[in-house]
């Protein structure tokens, strides 16, 4: 039987659930638009200062696991309000580690983005 979400999901129209995904958290995630700022600010650099194949790749990468970390981090939280909507020790250690994992992925990204940019700003002044 294929019919429902699941039938949906099985013709391959899952693609339109995963974007509904990543707009609802674009649309309600406060951070989600700070991340996607910060990251179309560093492609504009990346094509003004026109960074080497490689260098692309490990800007696209780091791109790519701050916004999926901020996802999943989204999801949890999302889990955890609805799975238990009062304050419970272990919701908070869940969110919090969650929140950590995002603060890894950022603080990540902040020194690979120093690692190539600051060089070739000093090579241009
Ligand atoms: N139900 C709960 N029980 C215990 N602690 C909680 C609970 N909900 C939130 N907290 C604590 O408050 C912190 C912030 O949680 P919250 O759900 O408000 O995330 P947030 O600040 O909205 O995060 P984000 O900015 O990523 O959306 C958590 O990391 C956790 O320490």
């Amino acid at each position: 039987m294929s019919s429902g979400w699941n039938g949906n999901k099985k013709r391959g129209i899952g693609f339109k659930y995963a974007w509904r995904g990543i707009l609802t958290v674009t649309k309600t995630e406060r951070n989600m638009k700070y991340h996607l700022i910060i990251a179309t600010i560093v492609l504009v650099c990346s094509m003004i200062m026109q960074i080497s194949r490689v260098e692309w790749a490990i800007v696209l990468l780091v791109i790519g696991l701050v916004l999926t970390m901020e996802m999943i981090n989204t999801s949890l939280e999302k889990a955890m309000d609805h799975l238990s909507p009062d304050i419970h020790p272990t919701v908070g250690m869940v969110k919090d580690i969650a929140a950590g994992a995002v603060l890894i992925a950022a603080l990540l990204s902040v020194i690979i983005g120093l690692m190539i940019f600051i060089p070739k700003l000093v090579a241009f002044f």
